[in-house]
């Protein structure tokens, strides 16, 4: 199992030349998934380098380069939820940290930014590209052992997390204290569990009333709103850049979508219209989730975070962008040709 990450992988992370520049790395309009898979750990490090991290915690930089290895060896190569996906949400969380000055303000303290951090990294470890409903659908293995739960998918990514933590030389953590590891893998947990999408419904309202009532620090359950907002934004931080970005994304997200939905007709299943690539409706769906679902989110953060409102701004502008496609798909659908297909033909 070491043999996967040699140990020339873990030098070329640890000697990577931090002066890598790149201009408008933290900035909210920078496109993380520009960056290249094979320099995305170097880059990794240098977030937590700069974050502060490996000096806060003394975290060895050989272990911490084997982790973030481990971590990417942990995802699979499926259309939208891979390491590329895992990157960008980290590199969100690193915007967020420094853009909202989430530990200099006293929003987090320094494990809980490191907890962020990380379980951004970590949130959708050993994705399949299927759903959680799919898992109760299939009677899969994650199923048996997480339905009764519910959250299947993210507490088999929180037990691949700690998994991975625990592999031979890849656990940076054991250099906290025994009450911050035990604090940090806690906050880890609540982090990755607030990725499912029907946790977050569940304390949409709270997160709302919390922002109008004006954040209070003092009040625990505010942080851990805060966290779990913060968590979500990251994770659809894709939907926050530009046009060009989004569409990309989009058949990224649809060719996992409709992978299911042809998986579900061959168990005899019907899938649900946006995972049926003869009957979904691209733009209507994603101008669904935006307006319904993704803008209400952001709303809710730069509410907290006035600097937060160029990423609302910017989900505006896919809306506007969705809907003038939606008067081409419109015209281009004409008889036999899906949305899917006038989405990757509209290069
Ligand atoms: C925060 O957790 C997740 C988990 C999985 C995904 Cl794919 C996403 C996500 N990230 N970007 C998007 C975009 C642009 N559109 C989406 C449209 C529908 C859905 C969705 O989950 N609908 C519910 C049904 C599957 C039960 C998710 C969408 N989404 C976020
Ligand atoms: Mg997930
Ligand atoms: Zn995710």
């Amino acid at each position: 199992y070491h043999m996967q990450v040699s140990r020339q992988d873990v030098l070329d992370v640890t000697m990577c030349p931090s002066e890598h520049k790149m201009p408008g790395f933290s900035n909210f309009s920078f496109t993380p998934r520009k960056i290249l898979a094979k320099e995305s750990p170097c880059f990794v490090l240098k977030m937590m380098k700069d974050l502060g991290f490996i000096d806060s915690f003394n975290i060895k930089a050989d272990t911490l380069a084997r982790f973030i290895l481990y971590v990417r060896k942990g995802y699979r190569d499926v259309p939208y939820h891979n390491w590329s996906h895992a990157f960008s949400v980290a590199h969100f969380a690193y915007l967020a940290l420094k853009n909202f000055q989430l530990v200099e303000k006293g929003y987090f303290t320094q494990l809980e930014a490191l907890a962020y951090f990380v379980s951004c990294l970590c949130h959708d470890i050993d994705h399949r590209g299927t759903t959680n409903s799919f898992q109760q659908q299939s009677n899969s293995v994650l199923a048996s052992l997480y339905s009764s739960e519910g959250s299947v998918m993210e507490r088999h990514h929180l037990s691949q997390t700690i998994c991975t933590l625990n592999t031979e030389g890849c656990n940076f953590l054991d250099s906290l204290s025994k009450d911050d590891y035990v604090k940090c893998l806690d906050l880890i947990k609540d982090m990755i569990l607030a990725t499912d999408l029907a946790s977050h419904y569940k304390i949409h309202s709270r997160q709302l009333a919390m922002a109008q009532e004006g954040y209070d620090k003092i009040k625990p359950e505010n942080r851990f709103y805060l966290a779990s907002l913060l968590m979500t934004c990251a994770d659809l931080s894709d939907q926050t850049k530009d046009w060009t970005e989004t569409k990309k994304v989009a058949q990224l997200i649809y060719a996992e979508f409709f992978a299911q939905g042809d998986l579900e007709k061959k168990m005899g299943k019907e899938p649900a219209n946006m995972m049926d690539r003869e009957k979904a409706s691209i733009p209507d769906h994603q101008l669904e989730f935006l307006t319904q679902c993704c803008i209400c989110i952001f709303r809710i953060l730069a509410a907290v975070f006035p600097n937060a409102k160029v990423l609302v701004d910017a989900i505006k502008q896919n809306i506007l962008c969705w809907e003038s496609s939606k008067r081409i798909f419109n015209k281009l659908c004409v008889e036999g040709v899906t949305s899917y297909e006038v989405l990757v033909s509209e290069e």
